[in-house]
């Protein structure tokens, strides 16, 4: 029996949930939500597909009912407000703090064996929050956010190359910010072939770019932030731990001394297995990646400074 929760049944949660129950990746999936009835309404509406979409998993919703999150194997937290348009995703960090604390303590009571992954805004920092503050090895706390952001990256570079995006290769590391991604446009490639090869410097240049705001771009459009794509990438990253996968992905984990830096949670490759993050691998990367990543990392902690300001930490 496999179990799943998701904290926080608005549309990046709901998105999740209904791809984990649609894809089968768990038996049981909880959502969860301070809203009274709508984590329950949004299962019952969800489990009038399954007989229309042909899925077995059961989907479970309750209003702030930890009870029913117990012993679950993985638990996504959602929980928070999304930004909009004009703001960056730091901005959310006074509010999103408190609710990224308050659940992940909740949960660990119910789930004390439980693989945290950690989605709400800004990401980052929220997985280095968790991580503080519950005191659990590093291999147990995930932030997604690479996981997005590069399936953004390959659906920029096939719309580029007018190819099919199934058949690129392509990894973002780094932060989850506007400014802080980190596209690696060296190693994307198409079948097997360079993407430098088959597109001017100016075109992957423009990929990148596009890729690094891809989050205020549908944020701008939608007046929100998005969903089928954040929820989908969730589900992704959830599968390749329930199912032991492991998938190699670029995840928000605590690095120690791994590419130069310890002390924070950003994003860098990871196995993702059974155990959570089974292994972090370390890619050579040139004197210019290094010095973004050693960017981005420094943009991160001084977000991370902020908890404290917050009270948080
Ligand atoms: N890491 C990533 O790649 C991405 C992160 N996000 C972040 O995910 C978060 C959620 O975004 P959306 O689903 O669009 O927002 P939303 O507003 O649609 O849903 C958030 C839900 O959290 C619930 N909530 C608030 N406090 C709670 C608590 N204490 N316990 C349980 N539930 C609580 C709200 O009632 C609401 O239903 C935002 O912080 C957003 O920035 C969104 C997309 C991608
Ligand atoms: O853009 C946002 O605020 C939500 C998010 O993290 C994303 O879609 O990448």
């Amino acid at each position: 029996m496999s179990k799943v929760t998701v904290v926080g049944a608005g549309n990046v949660g709901a998105t999740c949930a209904n791809v984990l129950a649609f894809n089968e990746v768990a038996d049981e999936v909880v959502m969860l939500d301070v809203k009274e009835g709508v984590s329950e309404g949004k299962a019952m509406d969800m489990m009038q597909t399954a007989q229309l979409l042909g899925f077995d998993t059961t989907v479970v919703g309750c209003t702030n009912d930890y009870a029913q999150t117990a012993n679950s194997d993985v638990v996504v937290i959602t929980s928070g407000i999304p930004r909009k348009p004009g703001m960056t995703r730091e901005e959310l960090i006074g509010v999103n703090a408190g609710i990224v604390k308050s659940v992940a303590q909740n949960i660990l009571k119910y789930s004390p064996n439980a693989i945290i992954v950690v989605i709400s805004n800004p990401m980052d920092t929220m997985t280095y929050l968790s991580l503080k503050s519950l005191g659990l090895p590093k291999n147990r706390i995930i932030g997604m956010g690479g996981a997005l952001d590069s399936s953004r990256f390959k659906y920029f570079l096939s719309q580029a190359l007018g190819c099919n995006a199934n058949e690129v290769e392509g990894m973002v590391i780094g932060g989850h910010g506007d400014t802080t991604m980190i596209p690696l446009a060296r190693l994307a490639t198409y079948k097997g072939i360079p993407v430098s090869k088959l597109l001017s410097a100016e075109k992957l240049q423009e990929v990148v770019a596009s890729t690094m705001v891809g989050g205020a771009t549908l944020t701008k459009l939608l007046g929100t932030s998005a969903w089928y794509a954040p929820g989908a990438a969730g589900a992704f990253v959830v599968e390749s731990i329930i199912h032991n996968q492991c998938k190699m992905v670029p995840c928000s984990v605590y690095l120690e001394g791994e590419y130069g830096e310890s002390d924070l949670c950003i994003g860098v490759p990871v196995i993702l297995g059974k155990n959570g993050i089974e292994k972090i691998v370390e890619l050579e990367l040139t004197a210019e990646e290094k010095e973004l990543f050693a960017k981005s990392a420094a943009a991160v902690k001084g977000t991370n400074a902020a908890l404290k300001e917050v009270g948080a930490l």
